[in-house]
């Protein structure tokens, strides 16, 4: 069985159908591209995988449990985390206690301090936010915002993250080094992402497979360069 399996998921927004009938399977250690143009329900697909938005009909999986119907934090603290297009860290507390945060309340474990210093150091580590820790978390620049995302949903003890639109508004030199921390997270610690991400480079690079909607239907699935190659993909992009 698939890491993630999500089986015949729609759902519908008064009268309009958000996502069709998705079927999506993600390995254990992969990185799986989601694409689609603006409105083509990947952030809903987000939404409903985190528990943030009930599917219509359908259900996700992830790692034997069904998630349909648990609430974000349920699913977040059995393993499966999201990040947003739109960063927000408490602004007001360092980048440290940010993560303390995140290791406290959402991995439903209860840690000693010890273990809380513990993981924070290692999710700054993670994402090479070390010598920022102590910096307000609304102080960092965009590049650092994203990476403080990152670092949160790790803290929880997440062994899947999905990550919103992570390379948005960063120069190459921030992409190229967001690649590197991406493809490091999963080779040395194993762990599975689901990107959505506008910087088709970035994500030709990094996904493994890649899953196209359009309108809220699955139109395309494969490869990096399947999909380069795919005359649906072509004619929903260029026209
Ligand atoms: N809460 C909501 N209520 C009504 N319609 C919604 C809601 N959320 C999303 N939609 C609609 O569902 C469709 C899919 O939106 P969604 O945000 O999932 O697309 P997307 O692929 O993530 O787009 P983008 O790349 O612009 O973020 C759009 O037509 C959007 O207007």
């Amino acid at each position: 069985m698939a890491f993630l399996d999500i089986k015949g998921v729609s759902k519908r927004f008064g009268g309009l159908m958000a996502l069709s009938d998705v079927d999506m399977q993600v390995e254990k250690g992969e990185i799986f591209g989601l694409m689609g143009a603006n409105g083509a329900g990947k952030t809903t697909l987000f939404s409903v995988i985190a528990g943030h938005v009930a599917p219509t009909t359908g259900e996700v999986v992830f790692d034997g449990q069904r998630l349909t119907g648990l609430s974000p934090s349920r699913v977040c603290r059995l393993g499966l985390c999201r990040t947003f297009q739109i960063v927000r860290p408490f602004a007001g507390l360092s980048v440290a206690e940010n993560l303390r945060v995140a290791a406290l309340y959402g991995s439903g474990r209860k840690l000693t301090s010890t273990e809380v210093a513990a993981v924070v150091d290692d999710a700054l580590e993670a994402v090479d936010l070390t010598d920022r820790r102590d910096l307000d978390g609304g102080q960092l620049t965009l590049s650092g915002q994203k990476r403080l995302e990152i670092a949160r949903a790790l803290a929880t003890g997440a062994r899947l993250v999905m990550l919103d639109e992570v390379m948005a508004g960063l120069n190459p030199t921030e992409i190229s080094a967001m690649l590197t921390t991406l493809e490091r997270l999963r080779t040395e610690r194993g762990l599975t992402f689901v990107i959505v991400e506008h910087v088709i480079g970035a994500l030709m690079t990094l996904s493994d497979r890649i899953l196209v909607l359009d309108h809220g239907e699955r139109i395309a699935f494969g490869t990096p360069e399947e999909i380069g190659n795919h005359d649906r993909v072509a004619e929903v992009y260029f026209g």
